[in-house]
């Protein structure tokens, strides 16, 4: 058998995952025409490529399909129940970096902490008959932190790209998602709530604890662990 290793398939998540291979003397590629999701490993033996979109990595992982991934701490904390069962992070990578936040209106001058949503929550529910919307994709962790705060009158709404326009397009009233240069937020006339972020991600090198191994798949990891240091 060999060693799967999943890599997100395109985007900065998989050039910047390249590069941290490559910088460790083992060379990770696309290979076949632009489209084909085909990918090749040279440096180290008995380890193949997987290309998989980001998100589907942390499932991957828990189903021990795939023995090593690389993800966002995000997808896998969001996917996975009780992710440290199924997952062990072995090294943080330095890229994708980005803080899931919760941002409102800057219009809503009087909301600038948990507290301030927490009130603006129950005096919006009073006024309009329905609990204030939050757009997110990453329900369960938005979720298990505003409870830790506190905060429960208000309901998710499902978004799973754009979140940042659900405001302007009256789907929701606030929104949770990830931010790096802030840009998107601002563009959309949003403002961070002044807290600790719900979760600050970065792109993570992950394990499965649920791959079978066999001895040659050991000898394989070991080779492949001593050579990037994790
Ligand atoms: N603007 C950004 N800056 C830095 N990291 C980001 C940014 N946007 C997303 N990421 C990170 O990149 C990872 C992949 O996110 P994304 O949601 O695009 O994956 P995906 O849902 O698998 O995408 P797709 O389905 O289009 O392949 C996540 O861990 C996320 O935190
Ligand atoms: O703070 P910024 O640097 O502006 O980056 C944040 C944006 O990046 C991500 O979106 P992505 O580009 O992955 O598109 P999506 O809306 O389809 O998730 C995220 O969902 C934000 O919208």
């Amino acid at each position: 058998m060999t060693i799967k290793l999943g890599v997100p398939s395109k985007g900065r998540l998989m050039e910047k995952t390249f590069d941290w291979f490559g910088e460790r003397g083992v060379t990770l590629a696309r290979t076949g025409s632009d489209r084909e999701y085909a990918g090749a490993v040279d440096g180290v033996d008995g380890i193949e490529l997987v290309l998989l979109s980001a998100g589907e990595i942390p499932r991957e992982l828990a189903a021990g399909r795939i023995n090593l991934g690389v993800t966002g701490t995000d997808l896998v904390q969001e996917k996975l129940v009780q992710w440290d069962q199924k997952v062990e992070p072995l090294a943080e990578l330095g890229f994708g970096h980005a803080d899931l936040i919760l941002a409102v209106p800057n219009c809503w001058v009087d909301v600038n902490t948990l507290d301030d949503l927490d009130a603006a929550a129950a005096a919006f529910r009073t006024e309009h008959g329905f609990r204030m919307r939050i757009a997110t994709k990453y329900h369960r962790l938005v979720r298990n932190y505003l409870h830790r705060a506190g905060v429960a009158d208000y309901q998710l709404v499902d978004s799973q790209g754009a979140t940042e326009g659900t405001v302007k397009n009256l789907t929701a009233e606030a929104v949770a998602d990830i931010t790096s240069s802030g840009e998107t937020l601002r563009a959309n006339h949003l403002k961070i709530l002044e807290e600790e972020p719900v979760l600050r991600s970065q792109a993570t090198l992950f394990r499965s604890r649920n791959a079978r191994l066999d001895a040659s798949d050991r000898a394989a990891l070991t080779a492949l662990r001593d050579l990037l240091a994790v």
